[in-house]
């Protein structure tokens, strides 16, 4: 494990992934340590340098001196962005550590880039189950005498913490493995933390941030467990009402932890949400660096594909968008090709050749010039047959910004709001070409009426 100083603090943290790479900072909840965030490091550490770690007072990192609050914490994270890297990182936090990285966003935005919260802690008011339950206990953990009277009492009440905490933390039909459910209760049990789950305790409630996620820019992806029982559906709903950059997932057969209990489906949402291969051994995944998504995003405003789109829905989309440059009169794709890419013009021209007649290449006729923010090659991607005609760049060459037919496929099952829209844009703009095609054959067969007379 490394150690950050920071401010006096030490924090002790897994730091996973190319160095040079955008930061990924993972933030655990309550009564927990970067372990919680363990299984999503194999798959992020593709595309980010990332750094999971303990906070202050959880497992290895020694707590603060003074009271701990979100603010501090979140204070704590801006602090390791700013010594680590120039660029904003993406934050990812469960439970508490969502409420840690919202904060952030509020406090200095333009340190976070994205968010992925799992569970996040909203408005701090727990389940009533925790409350009846675990409340009263995390309170009187404060004082020393009850901390250690509850850690000897500990291991002959195990069947009734666990009959306590289990439907509290997991669907009924989870699939959380025991030895992963062995380790997370290990670590919410660890001696030492019961002052700080006190103080967390009260610093959420505290924290309240319904009424305040109206203000927040930055777009996230907000998966929530269909059963969690820690921290209510009813934090969903204010994400729901009040947040208009964030994308909400709910998942069937998972509590308060999903990356745990339904491994594949919360993986698949995170991973086509930041762009990254959602089968970690796929080879042709495509990774490209951040600021090449961030320029994607905002081209694709004012283009064909992602007209209308919302700014989450734009990041997600150019995150599958390849890049790749043509020099000038270059052959893009040849007539009958196998290629069910489409693409997206985004500096220069590319040209739209007829095909031959009789072989004969003089015989060709441009039939368009696809300018930037154009789209071109949508047949092929939607029915799977061969290019209906040449794509050549033009004078200047071409930027284009490919995306692939099994991309979009995939994009629209995990995301069928995102899908629609997109499908709706190149249904547009097919119908916009038919349109054109249909005045120049009426100019053609008024021509040929003129030559008749
Ligand atoms: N008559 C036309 N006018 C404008 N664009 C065309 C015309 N015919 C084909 N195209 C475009 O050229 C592309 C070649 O690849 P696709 O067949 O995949 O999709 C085709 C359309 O996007």
């Amino acid at each position: 494990m490394e150690v950050f100083s920071i401010d006096g603090a030490q924090i002790h943290a897994l730091d996973v992934g190319p160095r040079q790479a955008q930061l990924a900072i993972l933030i655990h909840g309550w009564s927990s340590s970067s372990f919680a965030m363990s299984p999503l490091i194999p798959l992020l550490s593709r595309r980010f340098r990332c750094i999971a770690i303990d906070l202050p007072g959880y497992g290895e990192s020694p707590p603060l001196r003074e009271r701990a609050t979100i603010g501090r914490y979140a204070q704590l994270v801006g602090r390791l962005i700013t010594g680590l890297s120039e660029h904003p990182a993406v934050l990812i936090g469960h439970s508490m550590g969502g409420m840690i990285s919202t904060t952030l966003a509020l406090q200095v935005p333009q340190l976070v880039d994205r968010m992925v919260l799992i569970c996040p802690t909203i408005s701090g008011r727990l389940s009533f189950w925790i409350n009846t339950f675990v409340s009263p206990i995390t309170m009187m953990e404060r004082f020393p005498f009850f901390s250690r009277l509850l850690s000897l009492l500990e291991p002959s009440m195990l069947s009734v913490t666990d009959s306590l905490m289990k439907p509290a933390s997991f669907a009924e039909r989870s699939a959380i493995s025991e030895a992963d459910y062995l380790r997370l209760r290990a670590d919410a049990r660890r001696p030492g933390q019961g002052r700080v789950r006190a103080e967390c305790f009260v610093a959420m409630r505290r924290q309240d941030l319904s009424g305040r996620l109206r203000e927040l820019e930055t777009p996230a992806l907000v998966i929530w467990g269909a059963e969690d029982n820690t921290v209510p559906l009813r934090d969903a709903g204010v994400v729901a009402d009040e947040w208009r950059n964030a994308d909400l997932r709910i998942v069937p057969k998972a509590g308060h932890w999903p990356h745990f209990e339904t491994p594949e489906v919360t993986m698949r949402y995170i991973a086509s949400y930041l762009g990254l291969p959602s089968l970690i051994s796929q080879p042709d995944a495509l990774v490209q660096p951040a600021e090449v998504t961030t320029q994607i995003t905002e081209f694709l405003v004012n283009s064909q594909l992602g007209s209308g789109l919302s700014l989450a829905q734009r990041t997600r989309l150019a995150a599958h968008l390849e890049r790749r440059r043509y020099p000038p009169q270059a052959l893009v794709d040849r007539i009958n090709q196998e290629s069910t890419d489409l693409y997206l013009v985004q500096e220069g021209t590319l040209e739209v050749w007829s095909p031959p007649i009789d072989g004969d290449p003089t015989s060709q006729r441009l039939l368009m010039t696809v300018v930037a923010g154009q789209i071109t090659g949508e047949m092929s991607l939607l029915d799977g047959g061969r290019r209906s005609a040449d794509l050549r760049a033009g004078e200047e060459g071409v930027t284009l910004l490919a995306l692939r037919r099994e991309r979009l496929r995939a994009l629209a099952e995990d995301d069928p709001a995102l899908g629609n829209a997109v499908l709706w844009n190149i249904a547009s703009a097919l119908a916009l070409r038919l349109r054109l095609a249909n005045w120049q054959q009426q100019g053609l067969v008024r021509e040929l009426q003129a030559l008749k007379r």
